[in-house]
């Protein structure tokens, strides 16, 4: 697909205009769970799984065959106030690393049976400071944006998205304190593992970044504050729910990149599920904000769509559950009424 956007407010259109849940495939999901040989509710969140996944592919039984990862890379004006423990030159060589295979995302996506694509945005144009102004402008923002539509393929079963871009967790910190309020000490976390001076320095930038561009709409929070691998998240996010491709969001940076969608239309991250809880502590608080309940909590905070690849093993059991179970009638297994 090409999409042909070129502005904020067309971006806000779309949003107002997102295709709703299956209600035929969500019907036959609901037809057929009672049937299986199985307490009902007995197999917790994976029944949740494989109704959401029925409801937002449009399609019964849900499948899951083709899962694919998009991990999009951007470079920040910010990572130059010392807000990472790391140099920004990592981003680009991590890219490279993506493609030569030699990341955890990588090795994740090998084990899942995950199609994964890396999209570098720009890398050598960090972002604006975005203390001083706009991190990006209109265009480079729909530019960004536009490159993460581009990027959902069709007929996947799910999309999992990732990022890598050193110093993104400020930017995360910094958009989700904008749209739903709080300190910046609330929101703003280790990352790669800052530490004290410099963790006090990442709350300063975080909180002098709010102050200056608090009041947007929510997608000028993402384009003033976030970054191009951010806005591409986002990008992809809408695109794939128009493409009816569920999503597996990540941790903290990825869930921050596509809280302004919702906060623009609610709703609009229903066809969205947060694979794991990151260690950064914003995270949990961002999903509460926006009513999310991550599947699993592993102590992770890698980034690079980790946690959400390695939710893909459970959508897959949850589908071979659904599909492949047999009914009580089928195994001649006595259903409780008949008790
Ligand atoms: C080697 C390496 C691999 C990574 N993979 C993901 N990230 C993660 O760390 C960065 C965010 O943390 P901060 O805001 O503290 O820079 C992002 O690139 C994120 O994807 C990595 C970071 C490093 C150093
Ligand atoms: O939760 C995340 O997305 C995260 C945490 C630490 C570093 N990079 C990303």
């Amino acid at each position: 697909m090409n999409s042909s956007i070129s502005s904020v407010a067309q971006i806000r259109s779309l949003l107002a205009a997102l295709p709703g849940p299956d209600a035929a495939a969500s019907a036959a999901w609901a037809a057929r769970e009672p049937q299986l040989t199985k307490p009902a509710g007995s197999l917790g969140r994976l029944e949740e799984v494989s109704a959401w996944l029925a409801a937002w592919q449009g399609r019964h039984p849900p499948r899951m065959e083709t899962p694919a990862a998009r991990i999009f890379a951007g470079n920040h004006g910010v990572a130059a106030l010392g807000v990472s423990a790391f140099p920004p030159e990592v981003t680009v060589q991590m890219v490279a690393n993506f493609r030569h295979g030699g990341a955890a995302i990588n090795q994740l996506c090998k084990t899942f049976g995950i199609e994964l694509d890396v999209l570098a945005l720009d890398l050598d144009r960090p972002t604006a400071d975005f203390t001083k102004g706009a991190a990006l402008d209109e265009a480079e923002f729909v530019a960004a944006f536009r490159a993460g539509m581009d990027a959902v393929p069709d007929g996947a079963d799910v999309l999992v998205i990732g990022e890598m871009g050193i110093g993104n967790t400020t930017p995360a910190a910094a958009v989700s304190a904008a749209l739903f309020g709080g300190e910046a000490a609330d929101w703003t976390g280790r990352g790669t593992g800052v530490e004290g001076g410099a963790l006090a320095r990442k709350i300063e930038v975080v909180g002098q970044g709010v102050a200056r561009h608090k009041g947007n709409t929510p997608l000028d929070i993402l384009r003033c504050l976030g970054g191009r691998e951010l806005a591409a998240m986002a990008g992809a996010v809408l695109a794939a729910r128009q493409k009816r491709v569920p999503v597996l969001l990540d941790g903290y940076v990825t869930t921050a990149a596509v809280a302004a969608l919702e906060a623009e239309a609610k709703g609009a991250l229903d066809h969205c599920m947060v694979g794991h809880v990151s260690v950064e502590p914003g995270h949990r608080r961002l999903l509460a904000a926006l009513g999310k309940t991550a599947l699993f909590d592993l102590g992770m905070r890698l980034g690079e769509g980790s946690g959400a690849a390695l939710a893909v093993g459970v959508l897959k059991a949850a589908c071979a559950c659904h599909a492949g179970m047999a009914t009580f009638a089928e195994a001649g297994v006595s259903d409780k009424d008949e008790a």
